[in-house]
């Protein structure tokens, strides 16, 4: 078992080096499929010019042979930079000096053929690796530099520069294919990026959706779970005391009948800003239900979360809103409990709501403590 188990982290991390290596947890997903392809991309081309260089220096075709085994090595140095944990801009450093390398080896197939004359057949990778890699103004610059080298070395006087004899017809038509497909490269990696830039903002807005209220913008019961799991084990593991409070508006039904549902909301906002700027920074507010609320309150103990329901309470009772036009006095009922090391959460919020629940029993506009809550019954 733990023999496959290792078999399995051994497999994991082969491939992790394979593929995404230079992937770091603050990329976004472009920036990851793109370190994966950059990957992909110095292992192949260092295995095809590896092969193609071997092939060369058998055949006795020894400078071709130099220039693809030092591009092989190129290649796997990109693929080392991309290994090299450390260093932050691998990402950046690795494609640049890819498509820098694959540009001279370009330059040197049209200047000298390759084998029987088809190395021109391979500067058509160029354009669409070099966008990718690059952005589209980079790319557009890397390409536009090369194509200038390759007008130099196509019409040079008397050939000088060409070692391989190309008919008139031949070298015009390579530049037009050649800006064709740059030209569709730039116009395709411009729709990728738009329609990336649109799927990420919609996800966001989703994302937002899911976590957040609609009409109050606080957090809703969901969005306010992680970072109510995420304080509890702080709390829990630092022995620090942790509050909650629950809160519900008072006769909100009220509201609604005589200001119909619109009037509801503009209330629930009010409530809603007004708690907000009621707590510091640490705390969290957020909409648990129809007209209840929740506050999370981190390094509070029961004493200093019951004299904070207090001042909002009373501030809420003091802050009248205007509901077209009138002007509505909100009063709330308060729950307070804190969280107990033995017994958790779900039991501090289960007490606020009991506490809660009597504050609303005892004539609302009140605060009860869960610590209160076998005293005050009685009264
Ligand atoms: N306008 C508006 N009303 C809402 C919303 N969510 C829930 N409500 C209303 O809130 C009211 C809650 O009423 P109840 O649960 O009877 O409570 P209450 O009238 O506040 O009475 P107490 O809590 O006992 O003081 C219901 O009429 C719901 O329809 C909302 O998003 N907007």
């Amino acid at each position: 078992m733990k023999q496959t188990q290792n078999q399995h982290s051994r497999i994991k991390r082969f491939y992790h080096s394979l593929i995404l290596s230079g992937c770091r947890e603050e990329h976004d997903e472009d920036t990851r499929r793109k370190i994966v392809v950059i990957n992909l991309f110095a292992i192949v081309g260092m295995s095809i010019t590896l092969v193609l260089g071997i092939n060369a220096v058998l055949t006795r075709d020894d400078i071709l042979g130099i220039v693809l085994l030092v591009s092989s090595a190129m290649f796997g140095l990109c693929k080392g930079i991309l290994l090299h944990s450390k260093l932050q801009h691998s990402h950046v450093i690795a494609p640049a000096m890819l498509v820098t390398c694959l540009m001279f080896l370009m330059l040197y197939l049209v200047a000298q053929g390759g084998v029987a004359g088809t190395g021109p057949l391979w500067i058509f990778v160029l354009p669409p690796v070099a966008m990718f890699f690059s952005g589209i103004r980079y790319g557009v610059l890397f390409v536009g530099l090369f194509m200038a080298f390759c007008i130099l070395i196509l019409f040079y006087p008397d050939d000088a520069l060409l070692g391989v004899n190309y008919s008139h017809e031949f070298r015009v038509r390579l530049l037009l294919s050649f800006a064709t497909v740059t030209f569709l490269s730039a116009f395709y990696e411009h729709s990728r990026q738009t329609s990336f830039t649109i799927i990420r903002d919609i996800s966001e807005k989703f994302e937002r959706q899911a976590l957040f209220d609609a009409l109050t913008q606080l957090l809703n019961r969901r969005g306010i779970q992680k970072l109510i799991t995420h304080e509890t084990n702080r709390a829990q593991r630092q022995k620090e005391p942790l509050s909650v409070v629950l809160c519900d508006i008072d006769r909100f039904k009220q509201v609604n009948d005589n200001y119909g549902h619109d009037g509801g909301d503009i209330v629930l906002e009010h409530v809603a800003r007004l708690f907000e700027s009621a707590i510091r920074k640490q705390d969290a507010v957020a909409r648990w239900g129809g007209e209840e609320f929740l506050f999370v309150l981190p390094t509070t103990d029961e004493t200093n979360a019951t004299i904070l329901a207090e001042k909002i309470r009373q501030h809420l009772a003091n802050t009248p809103v205007n509901v077209g036009d009138t002007s509505l006095t909100v009063t709330a009922s308060f729950g307070v409990a804190e969280l107990q090391l033995s017994s958790g959460l779900d039991q501090a919020l289960s007490l606020a709501d009991k506490a809660l629940y009597l504050a609303k029993e005892k004539g609302r506009n009140k605060v009860v403590s869960a610590s209160s809550l076998g005293t005050m019954a009685e009264v």
